[in-house]
């Protein structure tokens, strides 16, 4: 999804600055993970998989979500929660709504019926309807996004340029240690047009890890990607994955500082993006849930969807 000139300006600044609440740590010995039953079907999902403890770390839930464009029904009913820590995959065909999701939790499309919450607060509309405090929701787009007609310095910093009153040369400080933290370096002055499709994604994810220091309060963030390793090779794909992980895991980025990044959720087709970059899969069929697992579960999944889907089979449930 592209956006132009003050649009897309308004938009990102949006996104990227959204939704705050006080963060929940993970629980004590340090796993989140719901056990999940392999053998759902589809809708019998919000009867049977209530977690057997407390809801006190979920950060986002998505309540019956429904989403028509004009005729069209896309999403009929989606219903699943993002905790603290999670690292999370929504998978399925193409057309069946991973996208549209993900605008729907970052605030970019309201859904028709249904409910999303974030840190248990209802959502009541997009993003510039309303203030959320304690969660900041920040959306990478497939594309990268990049504003076209400013620098590498100027995209990555660009929320701290708009809206926060740390000077120049510090925000120019914290664009470089954010690109570092992707791995990229002596790009600052570069315009997009200039960069490979891999680097454009890492632009992309370190314009989304950057945050206001000035603050006293660093708000924790749950990160959404839609295909961040769509089009790239499987090395760039590899380094972009574990990227992911490293943004995230134990609460420090790639440089080893702090970092805030509570959950994510990653919309990919790539296999390896399932491997290698998240622990629980959510797949989605024709606007539902179809099945629900940890990501070891998907390969011996006897799930007629996840089976058909694994194998890239013409033969099962899912009809093109
Ligand atoms: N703003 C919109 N207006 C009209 N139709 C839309 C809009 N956004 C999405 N759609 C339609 O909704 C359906 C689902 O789109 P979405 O991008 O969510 O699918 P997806 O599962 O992410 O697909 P893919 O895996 O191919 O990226 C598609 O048929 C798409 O054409």
């Amino acid at each position: 999804m592209l956006y132009s000139g003050s649009r897309q300006k308004k938009v990102h600044d949006k996104i990227i600055c959204s939704c705050m609440a006080p963060p929940q740590n993970l629980r004590n010995d340090g796993s989140f993970a719901t056990k999940f039953n392999d053998s759902f079907k589809s809708g019998e999902l919000s009867r049977v998989r209530e977690p057997d403890y407390g809801d006190s770390d979920v950060l986002i839930e998505c309540r019956d979500v429904h989403k028509s464009f004009r005729e069209k029904h896309i999403l009929r009913g989606v219903n699943f929660k993002i905790r603290h820590g999670e690292a999370v995959g929504i998978i399925g065909p193409s057309g069946t709504g991973k996208s549209t999701i993900l605008k729907i939790i970052a605030g970019l499309l309201t859904p028709d019926k249904g409910e999303v919450y974030i840190r248990g607060r209802k959502r009541a509309g997009l993003i510039s309807d309303e203030e959320i405090s304690g969660l900041r929701i920040g959306l990478v787009f497939q594309s990268a996004a990049l504003f076209d007609s400013l620098t590498v310095r100027e995209n990555v910093g660009f929320l701290l340029y708009e809206n926060s009153s740390m000077p120049g040369d510090q925000i120019s400080k914290l664009v470089t240690e954010s690109l570092a933290a992707v791995g990229l370096k002596d790009v600052e002055e570069r315009m997009p047009s200039e960069l490979s499709g891999g680097m454009k994604k890492r632009v992309a994810l370190a314009r989304s890890i950057i945050c206001d220091t000035s603050k006293k309060a660093i708000e924790p963030e749950v990160l959404l990607y839609d295909e961040p390793t769509a089009g790239l090779d499987p090395i760039a794909s590899t380094v972009v994955e574990d990227l992911i992980r490293s943004v995230h895991m134990k609460g420090e980025d790639a440089v080893g500082k702090p970092g805030n990044i509570a959950s994510y959720v990653v919309v990919t087709h790539q296999h390896s993006t399932i491997g290698r970059a998240v622990d629980r899969l959510i797949f989605l069929h024709e606007g539902k849930i179809v099945w629900e697992g940890m990501t070891h579960e998907f390969t011996t999944s006897t799930n007629p969807f996840v089976q058909q889907f694994a194998a890239g089979s013409l033969d099962g449930p899912i009809k093109y």
